[in-house]
């Protein structure tokens, strides 16, 4: 009995040999030991006791190591029958005999079967994988590879021991298992429990190339389809994976004895042209571009390796500067690319004494000429690219350093990034709801690829390998990572590979979405959809073509929709910002209207002034100043002059203290209008005292009559101090006086004329002296006497006996002009009360409106007087050419100096920054405008 099959308790039973122990053996024997087991066990040589069971262990045999494991990757799928109807399957089952009757009575009456339906395009296009092939690498001719028995699948079979590899030997650990499959074995030295061995089966692959195998076999199964498609008018991309030195660079180019698939491409591309040509069909034009992407530091670059030029840019998926070479054969086209391999960027590593360090791009192009010109349709151009790509890389079998280390990372992103997106995409298969992730975005190469990358045009896999034991890593990590990409379907391939119809399209089905969602957002897309007219103008066509290709617009979408969002997002930026400048321009609006409308009110403002101005005026002209003066108009300007400055100088010395002092300062003011360089400095202090005295007697002469003061109020000199002018109004007071100065003149003028042809004027005042002398000085002539003792030297000059006289009169006015006391005293006893009577005293008058405006503008004066001072000193040497002038009427000529001091006070003060108070209600400028304008009118008689 073989002892594993008995328990250890029956044994110790049977050592002892009890018959309790005995019974229970047999009955157990009995019941579960086989008979053979029986047999054994009933031998006489097996004894009982501790000898037998010695011997039992001695025959026991030895445990056999446990089955390798072996896992199988994509394992091909078998059909599973259909499933039988239930009715069927519940009938009881006919015998053999019975049934064999059956089937001969039903094929006789039967119909033919139908043929099996022809597999339609849409459906073989479904069928359609992403095609991965795998070549194995050979071992390089030092290692002798030494083939490791594959594991057998009976567990009970022996198996073999494992083979050392001695010395310049190598292992394979992958090894081709079939036409489409492979065995990579885990090493030895790999192996965590070295007794057990583990094996992994790659399945499903379109082909497997042995190591054996020719350029021209992988030529034939990998390039070939797609050249066919290529001439047929498709796209097409095969890329060369691998890890470093696993024969991708000589798997695509070759060399010159071997040559790879490019080389073997072009020729076949040529062949078939020549074909064409034979047949007299359209002939193609093709053009080559190669190019690189490499990474020097932290950026990716791209150069031309066809051309000296240098960067290329990448902008989506069209490199702008790239250089397309017309090819007209094949021997050309190959010796364009074996210049393009040597400027390619290579480097020795520990790996690979020629690793290239950079994606290497080449792209075939073929237009379609003739198509194009006799149909009129735009042209269309397939374009057959091959890609060879940079072989990852591990640091530790490398040996890089610095900036080979740089490039190692540059180098397997890349590949990673490349491997994301078609695991996004297969992933985005096998589940929809999953989103096809934007990984693409992450390298130049797959941004590159991205039409390729994400399932609309076909891609063909090469996976390069090294089958030797050292390179078990990167072998197992290769086919781990891409072995489930065949799984990858194409069932929306694009027809037309032509870029810019196809982004055409995708613009013409933006269009499409965003006039569906316009009619919801219509404010919102009103800049998108101008620009949305001008696409549709343009892509008419395609979008017609597009309507034939549902398959390809559903596919389309979710690109479609993430434009739309863009072109969503924009159109809502620009927005904001035409809003932003909308409520600018409302503000500028209203801005614009509140400065017409303060424009309107000074209008309106001006108007009434000019409305005011003219009612005084003619208030004035019908009111006719009492003119006494017979034969004054032919008297000398200097006898008149003193004369009224006589009377106006003992109406100032009857004023009061303060009255006297303002006086002095006005007389100072009006003294540094005159210029410091003129002959009689002394004299002109005088002077100009008497002649703002007279001055100020002329204008409270006016005041009374244009205003109606009382004249016992008018008898202050200070009425008609220049500082009163700050007061707001008084502006226009004085200048209305002024400007009835002007009239006045003129009728005086009028009056005048009137008196040389006998007629005399009726005035009330005739016989009364200060009246004569004020209507002296009121005389035209008399006050340009007056003026030009004040501001012309030459005419002080010419009448220096007259302003000698008018000091003398300075030193005794009372002396001089009884009538002065007169005057004073009667504007003395009126003095506060209303006096209405315009026939009094004028001078009283004058002194009384003086007092008031005094009164008014006293605490102000202080300040403004010796601003006026400075400024009027500093006019002082600028007025020289004033007062070097022609005389001129002396009413216009006391409004020019007048307005003008004020106007460069103003202009002054405006510098200053401070508001003039002239200005106070802006009326001032306007009324000495117009006043000029009256001013500068000819006065008559002058
Ligand atoms: N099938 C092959 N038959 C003969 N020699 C091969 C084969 N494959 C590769 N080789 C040789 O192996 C060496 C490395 O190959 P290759 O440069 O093509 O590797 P690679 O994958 O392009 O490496 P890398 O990614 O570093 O550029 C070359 O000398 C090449 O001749």
């Amino acid at each position: 009995m073989p002892p594993h099959t008995i328990s250890f308790p029956f044994c110790i039973h049977n050592l002892l040999g009890s018959r309790r122990g005995i019974s229970k053996f047999r009955s157990f024997r009995r019941k579960y030991c086989t008979p053979e087991a029986r047999r054994g066990a009933e031998r006489p040589s097996e004894g009982r006791g501790i000898r037998s069971i010695h011997h039992r262990l001695s025959v026991m045999e030895p445990p056999s190591p446990p089955p390798p494991t072996t896992v199988r990757r994509n394992p091909p799928r078998r059909a599973r029958p259909p499933p039988t109807p239930l009715a069927a399957s519940a009938k009881p089952k006919p015998s053999s005999l019975s049934r064999l009757l059956d089937d001969e009575a039903a094929a006789a009456s039967a119909p033919p079967p139908p043929p099996p339906p022809p597999p339609s395009s849409s459906q073989s296009q479904q069928e359609e994988r992403l095609k991965v092939f795998l070549r194995i690498r050979p071992l390089p001719e030092r290692c002798k590879p030494v083939s490791r028995p594959t594991p057998s699948k009976d567990p009970r079979r022996k198996q073999p021991k494992h083979h050392h590899a001695g010395p310049g030997e190598q292992l394979c650990c992958l090894a081709p298992t079939g036409p489409n499959s492979v065995a990579l074995t885990v090493p030895r030295s790999k192996l965590a429990d070295p007794k057990r061995g583990r094996t992994e089966v790659f399945d499903g692959f379109s082909a497997v190339f042995p190591p054996d195998s020719t350029q021209l076999d992988i030529f034939a199964q990998v390039m070939s389809p797609l050249v066919e498609d290529f001439l047929g008018g498709k796209s097409g991309l095969l890329v060369a994976m691998g890890p470093t030195g696993s024969g991708k660079t000589h798997t695509v180019f070759g060399s010159t004895r071997n040559p790879g698939i490019l080389p073997l491409t072009l020729r076949e591309v040529f062949n078939a042209q020549d074909q064409n040509k034979a047949a007299r069909q359209p002939a193609r034009s093709f053009y080559l571009s190669m190019f690189e992407i490499l990474s020097e530091g932290k950026g990716e670059r791209i150069l031309d390796l066809l051309s000296d030029a240098a960067e290329c840019v990448l902008q989506q998926s069209t490199i702008k500067g790239l250089e397309e070479v017309p090819i007209s054969n094949s021997a050309d086209a190959e010796s364009l690319v074996s210049r393009g391999i040597l400027k390619r960027s290579t480097a020795a590593t520990n790996a690979n004494s020629k690793s290239s360090r950079s994606q290497c791009i080449i792209t075939i192009r073929a237009d379609h000429k003739s198509r194009g010109r006799d149909s009129g349709h735009s042209l269309s151009s397939a374009v057959l690219t091959i890609a060879d790509l940079a072989g990852a890389e591990r640091e530790r079998r490398t040996g890089n350093q610095g900036p080979r280390l740089l490039e190692s990372n540059f180098i397997n992103n890349t590949s990673m990034v490349f491997s994301l997106c078609l695991r996004s995409l297969l992933e985005h298969q096998k589940n929809q709801k999953k989103p096809l992730e934007k990984h693409f975005k992450n390298s130049m190469l797959t941004r590159y690829l991205r039409d390729y990358l994400e399932g609309r045009k076909k891609m063909t896999l090469i996976l390069n390998v090294k089958p030797g034991d050292d390179d078990y890593l990167d072998t197992s990590f290769l086919l781990r990572q891409a072995s489930p990409y065949m799984k990858i379907k194409y069932t929306t391939l694009v027809d037309c590979s032509d870029l810019a119809s196809q982004k055409r399209s995708n613009a013409s089905l933006i269009c499409q979405e965003s006039k569906k969602k316009r009619k919801v957002h219509k404010p919102e897309v009103l800049l998108v959809e101008q620009k949305e007219i001008v696409d549709t103008y343009s892509i008419t066509k395609v979008s017609e073509k597009d309507e034939e290709q549902p398959m390809f617009l559903n596919s389309e979408l979710p690109r479609v929709s993430r434009s739309e969002a863009i072109m969503t997002n924009f159109a809502r930026a620009l927005w904001t910002v035409l809003k932003q400048y909308k409520n600018k321009l409302l503000e500028s609006k209203n801005a614009a209207e509140s400065m017409k409308e303060l424009i309107r009110d000074k209008d309106i403002q001006i108007m009434e002034l000019k409305k005011e101005l003219e009612v005084l005026n003619a208030r004035c002209s019908c009111k006719s100043v009492p003119i006494t003066e017979e034969s004054s108009v032919n008297q000398d300007d200097s006898v008149l002059s003193g004369q009224a400055v006589r009377s106006l100088i003992s109406l100032s010395k009857k004023s009061d203290q303060d009255d006297s002092l303002v006086a002095e300062e006005v007389s100072e003011e009006f003294s540094c209008h005159v210029p410091e360089k003129t002959s009689v400095p002394c004299i002109l202090k005088g002077e100009s005292d008497s002649c703002d005295a007279s001055y100020m007697s002329l204008i409270g002469e006016q005041e009374p009559c244009s205003r109606g003061f009382q004249p016992e109020k008018s008898c202050h000199p200070d009425a008609f101090d220049p500082k009163f002018d700050t007061e707001k109004g008084s502006t226009k007071v004085q200048l209305q006086v002024l400007h009835k100065e002007l009239d006045r003149s003129e009728s005086f003028t009028e009056q005048t004329s009137a008196q040389a042809v006998g007629v005399t004027p009726v005035s009330g005042h005739s016989d009364n002296r200060s009246d004569q002398s004020l209507s002296e000085a009121n005389n035209p002539e008399s006050l340009n006497s007056c003026l030009r003792v004040s501001y012309d030297t030459e005419g002080a000059r010419s009448s220096q006996s007259s302003l000698q006289g008018m000091v003398a009169c300075q030193k005794k006015p009372r002396d001089l002009d009884p009538e002065s006391e007169i005057c004073e005293k009667a504007a003395a006893e009126h003095d506060g009360s209303q006096a209405p009577d315009q026939k009094s005293d004028r001078g009283g008058m004058m002194a009384s409106a003086a007092k008031a405006a005094k009164d008014r503008s006293k605490g102000s004066q202080a300040g403004e007087t010796a601003d006026k001072k400075k400024e009027a000193c500093a006019d002082g040497p600028g007025d020289t050419k004033k007062t070097r002038r022609k005389l001129q009427p002396a009413a216009a000529m006391m409004l020019k100096e007048f307005t003008g001091a004020d106007m460069a006070v103003d202009t002054k003060r405006e510098e200053r920054g401070k508001p003039s108070s002239r200005d106070g209600n802006g009326q001032s400028e306007e009324l000495i405008r117009l006043l000029k304008v009256k001013g500068g009118r000819p006065v008559r008689g002058a």
